[in-house]
């Protein structure tokens, strides 16, 4: 024993060793390639850099011993008074710092940007960040310009002075900006600024390219952006600067088709556990009526938040306003905030939201990028249109690390309306489905399910309650007090009677909605003295969606000249 102790104390030494030898590998390639970029500055033609092969896959991207390493954390503490690194920012820091370029797939609010601010500030020249939101761009420069850091932006209403300003740092030999940040149309469409960008590139002074949202560049995530598809070229254009791409969703498909988009070949993956340990998620069945959709939603507020800020995601700009008014009434102080508020009026509402005077912000999707409050709960009036979405969005809740809730109310009537939105988008259908599957399903773990979408799995199968499924089917749940047990039945017959009213009604050329559908079925159970008239509505809901997600039923979409009607007819499997 005594021999294997030694033994396994010399192999930890060694391994030490070498790191550091490893550490120091790396570091002699990155002031090989430093050095080459200097004579490319003076002579203006590159360099041809013979590729030496050191692995530095095995590189512990956790380690302290880099070179910039000291001076990294007294300018984390400097600048940003931040004590200790998140769990993955230090290796992302550290792979970028050597050149690497990186996919850093982390959770909202995980603390993304600090993975190419610190870098930024550290290195020289001039970092560009591709940020697809004008409103999120203008937050982080006005932040970094707080902390006194040279961060500027072009957007499309910059002033030609600031313009001149920043295309002359693009060709100093000393640049004075350190961040520049810029939409991906800026990319795409400004020839002027791509050949400013070059000029940086060639006096080796292109530090690092951050692509914020970078799952924005797939077609199979649903935030896709064409501008974002062009930024590939950037690889091809400046082979020797590193690229940085920062996402808080992306399943495996999307990040092999980002890496492939942008030619990131021998990129190195980052990805920070995306299940949070301070969210609890549930799923409520919503009750029919508007009021009480309502009366729920602020019983839930006063009881468990008291006094604390959330925000309830609405389908429509309509409906933000009908449910803030109503929660008005039920004495909860509220705002809206959608697409159809001018920009002064959004303004006012996210600034009394943030002093407190507001408690809860009703919106759309159009708000949330870049918000920086405790949030205590995220509520959805109404499902996502896909599990990417809504992931970002409950996201939003508990930034802070406290326990916060995302509660979504689960309505029937819901799903058709979002199918209807949906329909025309490529993956729109496929998406909206697993939301639904998500929230139909009783057994499943919340987080479990959420983790298994984007791949990831969790060390325990039940999330130690924290969600309505795992709590539910133990004890109370912590924030509803329901208890959620539910008994099984055989569904056979009732399957046979929705069938049945499809092929009676189509027989009398009728086609039936899913609430029609239901509404059939219940009265022919009654009708014919069926056991299934124990079935309760939001029972013969339930089977209707269940007969969707297994494929005996599916949507059949009619166009009229003001919306899209969903009618339900015989799905794939129906044989
Ligand atoms: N290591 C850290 N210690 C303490 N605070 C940190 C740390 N890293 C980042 N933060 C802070 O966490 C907050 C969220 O960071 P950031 O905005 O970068 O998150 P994000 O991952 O980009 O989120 P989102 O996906 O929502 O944009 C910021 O206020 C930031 O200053």
């Amino acid at each position: 024993q005594l021999e294997l102790r030694k033994m396994e104390h010399e192999f930890q030494d060694k391994q030490k060793q070498v790191r550091s030898i490893r550490t120091e590998q790396q570091m002699l390639k990155k002031n090989m390639t430093d050095i080459a970029q200097e004579i490319q500055s003076f002579t203006g033609r590159p360099v041809n850099q013979k590729s030496h092969n050191c692995r530095n896959e095995d590189l512990d991207w956790s380690s302290e011993d880099f070179p910039w390493s000291k001076k990294l954390k007294q300018t984390a503490l400097e600048v940003f008074k931040i004590e200790h690194f998140h769990p993955i920012q230090l290796q992302a820091i550290n792979a970028t710092m050597s050149k690497r370029d990186v996919l850093l797939i982390m959770s909202t609010g995980g603390g993304k940007s600090l993975c190419f601010q610190l870098p930024a500030i550290l290195s020289k020249g001039i970092t560009v960040v591709v940020t697809p939101l004008v409103s999120l761009m203008e937050d982080q420069v006005l932040n970094l310009q707080q902390f006194g850091v040279e961060a500027h932006m072009l957007k499309a209403d910059t002033s030609l002075d600031k313009v001149i300003d920043v295309y002359d740092s693009l060709k100093s030999p000393n640049p004075r900006v350190k961040l520049l940040y810029v939409t991906p149309e800026k990319i795409s469409k400004s020839k002027q600024f791509m050949a400013h960008l070059d000029k940086c590139y060639k006096s080796g002074n292109l530090a690092r390219i951050a692509i914020d949202e970078v799952h924005c560049v797939s077609q199979w995530g649903n935030d896709f952006r064409p501008d974002y598809k062009t930024l590939g070229v950037l690889k091809r254009l400046y082979p020797e600067t590193p690229i940085i791409g920062l996402t808080a969703t992306s399943t495996h498909k999307i990040t092999a088709d980002t890496i492939h988009l942008l030619n990131l070949k021998n990129s190195l993956v980052f990805r920070s556990p995306l299940i949070r340990k301070n969210l609890f998620y549930e799923v409520r069945a919503k009750p029919p009526t508007h009021k009480d959709v309502v009366q729920d939603m602020a019983d839930t507020i006063k009881e468990n938040f008291n006094g604390q800020s959330g925000i309830i995601y609405c389908i429509s700009c309509r409906n933000c306003t009908d449910v803030s008014n109503s929660l008005a009434r039920c004495g909860i102080k509220t705002g809206v905030y959608h697409a159809r508020c001018s920009a002064k009026k959004k303004t006012e509402i996210h600034q009394q939201w943030l002093n407190n005077e507001i408690q809860v912000i009703c919106a759309t999707v159009a708000f949330g990028m870049g918000i920086n409050k405790p949030v205590r709960f995220v509520i959805h009036h109404s499902i996502s249109k896909s599990v990417e979405n809504y992931f970002q969005e409950a996201g939003r809740a508990g930034r802070d690390g406290q326990p916060a809730l995302c509660l979504i109310y689960f309505g029937f009537w819901d799903i058709f309306r979002q199918t209807s939105m949906v329909f025309k988008e490529r993956t729109g259908i496929a998406n909206l489905s697993k939301v639904v599957q998500y929230c139909h399903d009783l057994k499943s773990c919340r987080s479990g399910m959420l983790a298994a979408h984007f791949g990831e799995v969790l060390e325990q199968c039940r999330c130690s309650n924290l969600c309505d499924v795992c709590s539910g089917l133990q004890s109370m749940s912590s924030f509803t007090g329901s208890s959620k047990i539910f008994t099984q039945h055989d569904i056979t017959e009732a399957c046979k009677t929705i069938l049945r009213m499809i092929k009676s009604n189509s027989r009398d050329g009728v086609r039936l909605t899913g609430i029609q559908l239901v509404g059939a079925a219940i009265q022919d159970a009654k009708s014919r003295k069926h056991k299934d008239t124990t079935l309760t509505r939001q029972h013969w809901q339930r089977i209707v969606l269940y007969m969707l997600l297994k494929g005996f039923l599916r949507e059949d979409f009619h166009l009229t000249s003001r919306s899209t009607i969903v009618y339900l007819t015989y799905g794939k499997n129906v044989r």
